[in-house]
């Protein structure tokens, strides 16, 4: 369905080849999932099967790309639109009319569907994607999760023979994804719909793909258990399972905790010992019925949160239940129509050094340089120069300084503003969804900075989707539900006691509470 012969690219402000020599078929009816390091290529090689690339990015490419056997390499992206439904990683940029309604409609209107049909696929991608409530709603005013959910209803609606999503559910709550993956496994298995996935969270993805595409300095398309098996890149079970010696690899967590059972029979005779949570130190910030309201809308309805110092908190729950909005009342750069928000030993939270890393972070990056927002920061914090930018190559190495940010991939755009956020060693520090984009690697990296940033007794509240990420990485979690607090607790309390927020580990390993693979190896020693 979808052929590379001899695919090379570069793009014009570059002098590297992007792509080089990249050849590969993907079958009628095949899920081919996209893996590779923050930053190899991935988009760049999702938009040559429409021709984004290079049409839209500028650049040089040679080589030739079929689809269903025709010759497309020449045509515009919009003349293949009725055959790819493409959505992108930003899926606000990708949005041409106001609100969720016209926004389904869209593409069904340019491809001349009849207007009863329209509407009848109009009502049921509403109801598929469970955006219903939202139709009326300004496409702007989304909350993030909901937005991805909108650009992906828009695509399918139209069933066009091949889809091709670049990181899909990278705004989506554990539910969410989990529906939309269903969603679109049943569109190849059903009607045979050719699927083109790139995802960093290859945990969510996995089962359902029947090959992938290993994108480095070479492109290796395959099985994908034999590929994973020499990956650089893994989920946590596959890494489990190699590091525990298991055969065959596992895939799924069904797999997996076959090849746990003897494991498990041993914990459950002797339960090993966990690391505890550590007591409290004293208060960094303290909200208090923190209200924010759009309109009649109430999305944050009297929130009370304590930071502590040297504390990394995860804040969790479904798309749209309030997490941005209570993070920026708490910056104090966002809307806050009640309650108080104190930074110890500093008045106002704005003065006072607390940072944000928002969702969107590229909106933050202005000058034309990497290297020039990378010494804007170390003068901004009166830092040694050089120290943004070391603190960006221990992030996600390998981005030339010289490049303009808007030449990033999503995963190296996020990367620099962390490194500009983080460089000043604020007291209390925000981020939103810190992990799109980012590959295992970056994530580690990111796990191990916020570490030490606490470790100095700063404070970081992460808001995220990411259970992975959250194990690694936080000591309490914090869950919200239709802008209250609903729990808050030790992460492995949180992790171990939802089938919802349970890590792959803490599901091979359930009842014993472990959530990560080193956990689990040092469990099982
Ligand atoms: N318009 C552009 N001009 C110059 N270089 C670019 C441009 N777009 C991307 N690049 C570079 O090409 C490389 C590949 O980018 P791409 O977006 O394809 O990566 P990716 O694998 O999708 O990354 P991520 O995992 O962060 O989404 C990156 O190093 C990026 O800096
Ligand atoms: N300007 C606005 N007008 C109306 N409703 C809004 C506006 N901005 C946000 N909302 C709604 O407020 C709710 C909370 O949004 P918020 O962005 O805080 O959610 P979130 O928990 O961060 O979601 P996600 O996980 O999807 O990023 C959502 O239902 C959203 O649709």
């Amino acid at each position: 369905m979808i052929r590379f012969e001899d695919i090379t690219f570069r793009y014009a402000s570059s002098d590297t080849l992007r792509l080089t020599s990249v050849s590969f078929e993907i079958e009628e009816g095949e899920l081919c999932l996209v893996v590779g390091p923050t930053g190899s290529g991935k988009s760049t090689l999702l938009g040559c099967i429409n021709n984004l690339v290079p049409r839209f990015t500028g650049g040089v490419r040679t080589g030739r790309v079929f689809i269903d056997g025709v010759d497309t390499t020449l045509l515009q992206p919009r003349e293949l639109a009725t055959t790819i439904g493409y959505v992108g990683q930003d899926p606000l940029a990708g949005f041409v009319t106001d609100t969720v309604e016209e926004e389904l409609a869209y593409s069904m209107e340019q491809l001349g569907f009849a207007p009863a049909e329209m509407r009848r696929r109009v009502e049921e991608t509403l109801d598929l994607l469970g955006i219903a409530e939202l139709r009326a709603r300004d496409l702007r005013t989304l909350s993030g999760g909901q937005q991805q959910r909108v650009a992906i209803g828009s695509v399918l609606a139209s069933s066009p023979k091949v889809l091709v999503l670049d990181e899909p559910t990278s705004a989506l709550d554990p539910i969410a994804a989990e529906e939309v993956l269903a969603l679109v496994s049943r569109l190849v298995r059903d009607l045979g719909t050719t699927v083109v996935i790139a995802e960093h969270r290859m945990e969510r993805v996995i089962e359902f793909a029947d090959s992938v595409l290993l994108v480095g300095d070479d492109v290796l398309h395959g099985d994908t258990r034999s590929l994973l098996a020499s990956s650089p890149i893994k989920p946590p079970l596959v890494e489990l399972g190699l590091r525990m010696g298991w055969q065959p690899l596992p895939l799924t967590i069904r797999e997996g905790r076959r090849l746990a059972a003897p494991q498990r029979r041993a914990w459950a005779g002797a339960t090993p010992a966990l690391r505890a949570p550590e007591p409290p130190s004293e208060p960094s910030l303290s909200a208090r019925d923190v209200i924010v309201r759009y309109g009649a809308k109430v999305a944050v309805g009297g929130v009370d949160l304590t930071l502590h110092r040297g504390e990394v908190v995860a804040l969790m729950g479904r798309n749209g239940c309030g997490k941005s909005s209570l993070m920026w009342a708490m910056h104090g750069a966002g809307r806050r129509d009640g309650g108080t928000v104190t930074v110890h030993d500093a008045g106002n939270p704005a003065e006072a050094g607390v940072a944000l890393v928002p969702q969107t972070p590229s909106d933050l990056l202005y000058l034309t340089s990497v290297a020039a927002e990378c010494a804007q920061s170390d003068r901004a914090s009166g830092l040694p120069e050089g120290s943004t930018l070391a603190l960006l190559r221990r992030l996600v190495p390998g981005i030339e300084p010289e490049a303009h940010p808007r030449d990033l991939s999503e995963g190296q755009k996020l990367a620099v503003v962390l490194a500009v956020e983080l460089a000043g060693n604020p007291p209390v520090v925000l981020l939103d969804e810190p992990t799109r984009g980012l590959d295992y690697a970056a994530k580690q990296a990111l796990s191990e900075i916020v570490a030490g940033m606490a470790a100095e007794g700063r404070s970081v509240l992460i808001a995220t989707h990411d259970v992975e990420m959250v194990a690694q990485t936080c000591e309490r979690v914090i869950v919200m539900a239709e802008g209250e607090l609903v729990s808050d607790g030790p992460v492995r309390e949180i992790l171990s006691s939802s089938a919802l927020l349970a890590t792959q580990v803490a599901k091979v390993a359930n009842p014993t509470p472990v959530l990560t693979v080193e956990e689990f190896i040092d469990a099982a020693r």
